[in-house]
């Protein structure tokens, strides 16, 4: 596993950690297929009851690594490693909890949507960027955070991507309990270790009911928009805001 994700288990739970404080954990192709492995490994043994995914240091993620998207828009392999990510997200059978801290940002924020439990820091800040940066949503966030929040809030969120607090996002529900910064992840590790007791079956099946009826629409959506997104990529108005980024204009 490249050092940019890091895995640990303890007593049936894995904690994957984006491990590029540097960058504000901003993720790379080879991070997406890193988690990707170490989620499709999990599948596999029983000995793992809950995955935690959370980021090293003060920030869960800046999102898509901003230099990558450059090269991703002219290679379309690339694009099919971060779509192949998504889809292991959104099938992933087991209970999945998202701990986060500071910025949470792009995909950083979509994944979140994904996530069975969501445990803030006081201090966390949510940031879905795509129409500012050229871009349309992604991770099935066109069909998720609607349903979460409903479609004004979502269409507000989306369109200005501007930060919603970790008190905002705890009231609309996009998150389960907040938390003193440094302490999400003591907080999520409480609630897995309690899913870890809970009859193993019946917390599997118990996800598969209440996922089963809106999967189908999830991956609908995340093929839509990764259509559109690819296109996206190579358009001016993203090209622009890339190199705004890079330039740190
Ligand atoms: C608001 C910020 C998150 C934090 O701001 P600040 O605290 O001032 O920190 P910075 O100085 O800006 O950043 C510190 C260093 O990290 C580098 N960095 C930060 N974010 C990224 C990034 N996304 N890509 C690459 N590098 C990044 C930054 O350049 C600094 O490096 P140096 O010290 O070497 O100069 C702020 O950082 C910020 O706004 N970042 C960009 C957020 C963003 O727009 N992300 C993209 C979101 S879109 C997305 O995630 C979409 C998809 C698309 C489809 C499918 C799947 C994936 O994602």
């Amino acid at each position: 596993m490249p050092d940019y994700i890091s895995e640990q288990v303890e007593h049936g739970i894995q904690i994957l950690s984006l491990n590029r404080p540097e960058k504000k954990n901003a993720i790379t192709v080879d991070m997406y297929q890193a988690l990707s492995d170490a989620l499709h490994r999990t599948e596999l043994d029983d000995t793992i009851k809950v995955t935690i995914i959370t980021g090293i240091g003060p920030d869960f993620s800046a999102g898509n690594d901003i230099r990558d998207f450059v090269e991703i828009a002219h290679v379309p392999e690339k694009m099919a490693s971060i779509m192949s990510f998504l889809q292991t997200l959104t099938s992933y059978k087991k209970p999945l909890i998202g701990c986060v801290e500071g910025w949470a940002v792009g995909v950083g924020a979509t994944m979140m949507l994904h996530c069975d439990m969501v445990f803030a820091a006081r201090n966390a800040q949510f940031v879905f960027p795509f129409v500012q940066l050229g871009l349309v949503p992604e991770a099935a966030s066109s069909f998720l955070l609607p349903r979460i929040v409903g479609h004004q809030r979502a269409f507000e969120m989306l369109m200005f991507g501007e930060p919603i607090n970790a008190e905002m996002a705890y009231q609309l529900g996009m998150v389960n309990h907040l938390c003193e910064p440094k302490e999400a992840l003591n907080l999520a590790m409480n609630y897995a270790d309690r899913l870890t007791k809970l009859p193993t079956e019946a917390v599997l099946l118990s996800k598969d009911l209440l996922k089963c009826r809106t999967i189908d629409d999830i991956q609908m959506a995340l093929m839509r928009e990764g259509r559109i997104f690819k296109d996206r990529l190579l358009s001016d108005e993203a090209q622009v805001q890339f190199k705004r980024f890079l330039k740190k204009e």
